[in-house]
């Protein structure tokens, strides 16, 4: 028998109080996942993930957590106080903190734990540096190793490559997709970007609380002109350029 997805909401309402923001939700993330969120700014990613994490309580509907799964959840890097007075290395190993219960000081296990992440995010020569002394790209690994610290099932990336140039951005991708990879562990990851995920993501949600958008299925399927059309309320193309998908708008009028 199937063990079943890792987190999963069933006919899930998302929302704050008596605002729902996104209703009939299903969505069942397994393991070997690469799943991105995508929608307008302010269209529910991130209260659809938190709803996913456990962090924010459904409104209506039921949500699964497979025992023993363990969730890493990366914040947006600006969300993140960059005045953290922590060396990068500090900052990792505050993702120890839950797996070391009260009172616990950390051990060798918890600085092995540390460089293995620093080590997996390609940044284990700044384990010294100040925080709030690194690039953008450089906190967003840092950020990402916290989360790695905790050995996590599956990570839960928010809006990881916002405000990055685009060689940046490219080096981030292609850094989840090695963790997705190698290490094998399941990634959600939310963006406001299409293009920036298309090539990475192996399924995608599309989702805008003002048009009571949410679908969800394989990246082949959701980059046909209805889904995209969905999303966008215009026409949008899809071509392959060296291997790459690019996605754009194309004239054809507005279809809202
Ligand atoms: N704590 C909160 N209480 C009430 N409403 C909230 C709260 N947080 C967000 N919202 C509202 O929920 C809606 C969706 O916001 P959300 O942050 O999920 O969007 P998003 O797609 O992640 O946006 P962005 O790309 O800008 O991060 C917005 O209208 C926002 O004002």
């Amino acid at each position: 028998m199937s063990p079943g997805p890792l987190v999963a909401l069933e006919g899930a309402t998302v929302g704050y109080g008596r605002r729902a923001i996104l209703q009939r939700v299903d969505l069942a993330v397994e393991a070997g996942d690469f799943l991105a969120v995508v929608g307008p700014n302010g269209g529910g990613k991130t209260t659809l993930v938190r709803s996913l994490l456990g962090a924010l309580p459904l409104l209506a509907g039921r949500r699964t957590l497979r025992p023993g799964v363990r969730v890493g959840y990366v914040p947006q890097r600006d969300h993140v106080d960059p005045v953290w007075p922590f060396t990068a290395g500090e900052v990792v190993l505050m993702g120890r903190v839950p797996a070391l219960g009260p009172g616990r000081r950390p051990g060798p296990a918890d600085h092995e734990a540390v460089r293995a992440a620093l080590g997996l995010v390609g940044i284990e020569a700044l384990a010294g540096s100040a925080y709030g002394e690194l690039s953008g790209g450089q906190r967003q690994r840092t950020l990402i190793a916290r989360a790695l610290a905790a050995e996590p099932t599956l990570l839960v990336v928010d809006e990881p490559t916002n405000g990055m140039d685009p060689a940046a951005e490219l080096a981030t991708m292609d850094l989840l997709r090695d963790l997705h990879q190698g290490v094998r562990i399941a990634i959600v990851m939310v963006s406001h970007r299409l293009e920036a995920v298309a090539n990475y993501a192996r399924a995608l949600a599309f989702v805008d609380k003002d048009q009571t958008l949410f679908r969800v299925g394989p990246v082949e399927e959701m980059l046909r002109p209805d889904g995209l059309g969905a999303l966008y309320g215009r026409p949008v193309a899809v071509r392959e350029l060296d291997g790459r998908r690019l996605v754009y708008p194309i004239n054809g009028g507005v279809r809202r």
